[in-house]
């Protein structure tokens, strides 16, 4: 419940939408409970003594209540309507933000399939609580409270038979709503599990037909969804039961009634205007107590909405600025002090003392096995994470002083995996700097050796990238995403391993064009091969988390035990390395 209500704050907004609505509910309520009694007159008053003027007279009372009813029923479901659409894209916005804020670790401890969940289903499972609750909690409460005072009040002969049916009413709809919101409850989460289902499935569509998995994915997700059709009936089949049962006890209340109430009328101890305006009462008070529980029942599912959603709204990114940050720009002089860094915490770090340092202008090669540590240096550089002992320091001072926006700013980051957006490659590549000139970007096109395949495309540079870029290839994907680094002109340059797809004759145009007009960027450049760093001014060499050597190719060639290792590996017959 706390969760809930620490989203009220998202209501306050549209507090006048949320108090016209029952206003107007309680509009149509009253002239709902006003409706039998007025019936009732016409048959006493009007039909049993033959005065068709009063008869008139009462019928148009009655529409005059009606249409007041109904501009009542409208005007609050356009109103709950209103409040609730507002609330929940209030929400799906401030989750969305938070979200693009997170860290790694935030992001990695959510799931990308949740948080997916979250910002939809959880979103719209609170916009239809609060709809229904807008809605029902006037009519629900007021119409079984208002039948049963005017039945007091008017059918006291009658009062004995709801002493009796609204008990076992009232019981019956508060165990069974107690017992669909465990069954909802349950239903949720398995619209999870199918969510998450679909998602990585259709995300690994292509390793899925390359493996001939589609029958046993068919096979996992055919399980998932038999899981939330079960339990979907589960919970239904207690509404199912809960119907019927409501209107046998309803119905034993009308018997009751017409039996005691023919009776009285052959003892002239009541009129049978008011036996049907108790009936009338009668299927009021089921339907008020069935609104309530209703209402109570879309709450009871939107809980665990609300818990999961508060849960992302008060995640702290873990990488902030500090109160004051340093704005002054960065010229590029990077250095790792004595850095040591693991992403599980409980777990061995994955870099251990790493110490370098490297001037601006400067290029730094890093090589290394498989899973040695290369990328997890270069993503402390931007604070993708954050170091958990020792300093990284920019321009002589800790990374962490400076504005996190404008030290990313400074930054061209090309990570391992090219990710392009589902837009044309003009915005792709202005991605990296918006105000770049058409000179400007050509140039980041052309250094990236990405212009001879752009030209070559029917719409050229408006060329549209499917979403997940799959009418690209590799190689053209990861020039790009290198054009989108270089147009920012950074002060600092990382490409993680960019041209793993790109052939060697491109590799080579690329280092030249880098190395020509990046000549004041400090570069990071991280590759498995030899031939794409041995030009570096330095190489850091890295074995499980720890730099083994650092120097120039000569001199690690000349001394280092783990790079001749790589070296001759990477050697082809002839003794010169493999390009
Ligand atoms: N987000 C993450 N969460 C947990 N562990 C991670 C994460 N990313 C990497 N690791 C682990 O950290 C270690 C170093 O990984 P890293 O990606 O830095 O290696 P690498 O040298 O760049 O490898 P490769 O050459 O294969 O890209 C590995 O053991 C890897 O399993």
């Amino acid at each position: 419940m706390q969760a809930v209500l620490s989203l009220k704050k998202y209501l306050k907004p549209y507090m006048v939408f949320a108090i016209i609505a029952p206003v107007m509910m309680l509009l149509e309520v009253a002239m709902d409970l006003v409706q039998p009694t007025i019936m009732q007159h016409i048959i006493d008053n009007g039909i049993a003594k033959g005065d068709t003027a009063y008869v008139f007279q009462m019928f148009g009372l009655m529409i005059l209540c009606a249409v007041i009813g109904l501009i009542g029923g409208v005007g609050c479901s356009i109103y709950a309507s209103k409040t609730a659409i507002n609330f929940s894209a209030d929400i799906r916005q401030d989750l969305y933000e938070t979200i693009t804020y997170f860290s790694n670790s935030n992001k990695d401890r959510f799931t990308l399939g949740k948080l997916i969940t979250n910002i939809t289903s959880d979103v719209e499972m609170l916009q239809r609580a609060l709809t229904m609750l807008l809605k029902m909690f006037i009519r629900g409460p007021f119409t079984f409270i208002g039948a049963i005072v005017i039945v007091f009040l008017t059918a006291r002969e009658l009062f004995p038979i709801l002493l009796v049916v609204v008990p076992i009413l009232a019981f019956a709809i508060f165990f069974f709503t107690r017992l669909s919101g465990k069954l909802f409850l349950k239903v949720q989460e398995a619209v999870d599990g199918v969510n998450i289902r679909v998602q990585e499935n259709l995300a690994g569509i292509r390793v899925i037909k390359a493996y001939n998995r589609k029958h046993h994915q068919i096979q996992q997700f055919t399980s998932v969804n038999e899981n939330l059709m079960k339990r979907n009936i589960h919970a239904d089949q207690i509404i199912g039961i809960l119907m019927p049962l409501t209107a046998f006890v309803v119905n034993m209340g009308i018997i009751a009634a017409l039996w005691m109430g023919a009776i009285k009328v052959e003892n002239s101890t009541i009129e049978v205007g008011v036996i049907l305006a108790f009936i009338n009462y009668l299927m009021m008070i089921m339907g008020g107590l069935m609104g309530s529980s209703s209402v109570l029942m879309q709450i009871a599912r939107a809980i665990p909405s609300a818990k999961r959603i508060v849960a992302v709204l008060e995640e702290q990114s873990e990488i902030t600025n500090l109160e004051n940050p340093v704005l002054t720009p960065i010229k590029g002089e990077v250095e790792f002090d004595q850095v040591s860094f693991a992403y599980n915490k409980n777990n061995e770090p994955v870099l251990k003392n790493i110490t370098f340092k490297a001037k601006p202008g400067e290029t730094i090669g890093i090589i290394g096995m498989t899973g040695s540590g290369k990328s997890s240096i270069i993503n402390l550089i931007p604070r993708m994470f954050d170091v958990d002992k020792g300093v990284i320091r920019i321009d002589g001072l800790p990374i962490k002083e400076y504005d996190l926006s404008m030290l990313r700013g400074a930054i061209g980051f090309t990570p391992q995996k090219a990710t392009l957006f589902s837009r044309t490659i003009e915005e792709n590549v202005r991605y990296g700097n918006n105000e770049a000139t058409m000179e400007e970007f050509i140039e980041a096109l052309e250094a990236s050796c990405a212009f001879e395949f752009v030209e070559k495309l029917d719409t050229k540079e408006q060329y549209r990238v499917t979403q997940g870029a799959t009418n690209l290839s590799g190689g053209q994907k990861q020039r790009l995403a290198m054009a989108r680094a270089l147009i920012r002109k950074p002060a600092i340059l990382i490409l993680d391993d960019t041209t793993s797809a790109v052939d060697s004759i491109s590799e080579k145009r690329i280092q030249k064009a880098i190395e020509e007009n990046f000549r004041e960027s400090t570069k990071f450049i991280v590759s498995s091969k030899i031939s794409s760093l041995r030009h570096a001014d330095k190489i850091l060499v890295l074995d499980d988390g720890v730099i083994v050597g650092q120097g120039t190719h000569e001199e690690l060639l000349e001394k280092n035990k783990a790079y001749q290792e790589i070296v001759s590996t990477q050697l082809v017959r002839g003794g010169t390395l493999h390009e």
